[in-house]
């Protein structure tokens, strides 16, 4: 009887491991194909892009963003062109990014244009430059302004400029570069979105459209760009302190400012920095803080990747992100709420006084 039993028993406990059995065997196929990802990774992420020598363009890189971008690859021993319309302010932005040479051949150009107006005439300004300091090797867009304030209380007009100047103002410095890029099959293209091209937020009917247009043309575009080993970033900067912010922030709705301080405020060294290495590296995505970080986890979509790890770290975060960012929403609409309440409040003691 006993030695029965024991029979059974080992002849069925076989049965009962094999589900670990088969679990192990799947384990060890997925780590053996996550490793084979990772040593296929450099085949699939570019070559970084050499600073030193490169012909930079920087649209914007008279002030804020645009200045720290430009001061940034300067460091790096590249030869910059700074491009936007107040020739006073180019001309002091040209001496502080001298500043940061590394070397005595390292040239900066000015060129005054508005590069949301006519195609051409970027065009032209662009072969100027191109003329002067060699082929366009990264070019950044980073000309660009914000409107903040209750939909209907907007100027419609204000619709059309800020489509003009963030999303056209990109658009054409793009075009005038891309054939010269493709011929020589190198080349990095960033764009300068914001956290508000990655959700809509109050206050910013006219300025999140603009910015989200960003991000639709960097993805057709990387798609296209691609096999000519030319890559393309989109940053997503979080209010940062520039003269641009601070103008901004004389008007902004007390929503927008309760709402956009969830991110707190960067310095633009840092955000220069970020997306300078980005963009070298040939990332399509560039974020700032652990906010941007999920925000941009969380968008991602059908944007390219650059590197597995960036892709796994996708797939694992999505679902928990998602969860988080409706605890943020939640939140959000009840700053909306509660400002509204507030305003409502203080109009009805107005009338009775
Ligand atoms: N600061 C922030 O909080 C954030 C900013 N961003 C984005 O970063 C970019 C830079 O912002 P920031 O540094 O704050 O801005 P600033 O206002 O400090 O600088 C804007 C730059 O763009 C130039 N510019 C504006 N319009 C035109 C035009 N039509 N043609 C050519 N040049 C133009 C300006 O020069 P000029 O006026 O002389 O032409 C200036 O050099 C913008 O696209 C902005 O939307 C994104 C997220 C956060
Ligand atoms: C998992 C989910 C995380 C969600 C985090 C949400 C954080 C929202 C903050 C939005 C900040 C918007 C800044 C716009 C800056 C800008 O573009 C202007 N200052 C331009 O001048």
């Amino acid at each position: 009887m006993s030695s029965a039993l024991s029979h059974w028993f080992s002849f069925n406990s076989w049965w009962l491991l094999l589900p670990f059995v088969m679990l192990l065997v799947v384990a060890a196929f997925i780590v053996a194909f996550v490793l084979l990802l990772y040593m296929i990774s450099p085949l699939i992420s570019p070559n970084p892009l050499k600073l030193n020598g490169a012909h930079v363009v920087v649209t914007g890189g008279s002030s804020g963003i645009g200045k720290c971008i430009a001061m940034e690859c300067y460091k790096h021993g590249a030869f910059i062109t700074l491009v936007a319309r107040d020739e006073h302010k180019l001309v002091q932005a040209k001496k502080e990014v001298e500043k940061c040479a590394i070397n005595d051949k390292q040239v900066v150009l000015c060129i005054s244009v508005d590069v949301s107006k006519d195609y051409n005439q970027v065009e032209s300004v662009i072969k100027q430059a191109q003329e002067k300091l060699g082929p366009v090797d990264m070019l950044v867009n980073c000309a660009g302004t914000s409107i903040s304030g209750k939909f209907e209380e907007v100027e419609v007009d204000r619709f059309k400029k800020l489509m003009e100047v963030n999303y056209l103002g990109s658009v054409y410095p793009t075009r005038a570069v891309v054939t010269t890029m493709k011929e020589r099959r190198m080349g990095r293209i960033m764009f300068v979105s914001s956290q508000a091209g990655q959700i809509g937020l109050f206050g910013y009917t006219a300025y999140s459209p603009s910015k989200f247009a960003l991000r639709g043309l960097a993805e057709a575009l990387q798609m296209e760009m691609k096999p000519y080993n030319i890559y393309v970033t989109v940053a997503y900067p979080p209010d940062t302190d520039t003269p641009g912010f601070a103008e901004e922030s004389k008007t902004k709705p007390l929503e927008t400012k309760l709402i956009s301080e969830t991110s707190g405020v960067c310095q633009p060294e840092q955000v220069a920095k970020i997306v300078v290495k980005d963009a070298v590296q040939g990332n399509f995505t560039s974020s700032f803080g652990p906010d941007g970080y999920m925000l941009s986890a969380l968008t991602c979509g059908m944007s390219p990747v650059t590197s597995i790890t960036e892709g796994l770290q996708q797939i694992v975060t999505m679902g928990l992100f998602r969860t988080i960012a409706l605890f943020y929403l939640g939140s959000f609409d009840s700053i909306v709420r509660r400002c509204m309440i507030q305003r409502e409040q203080s109009k009805a003691a107005d009338k009775r006084e």
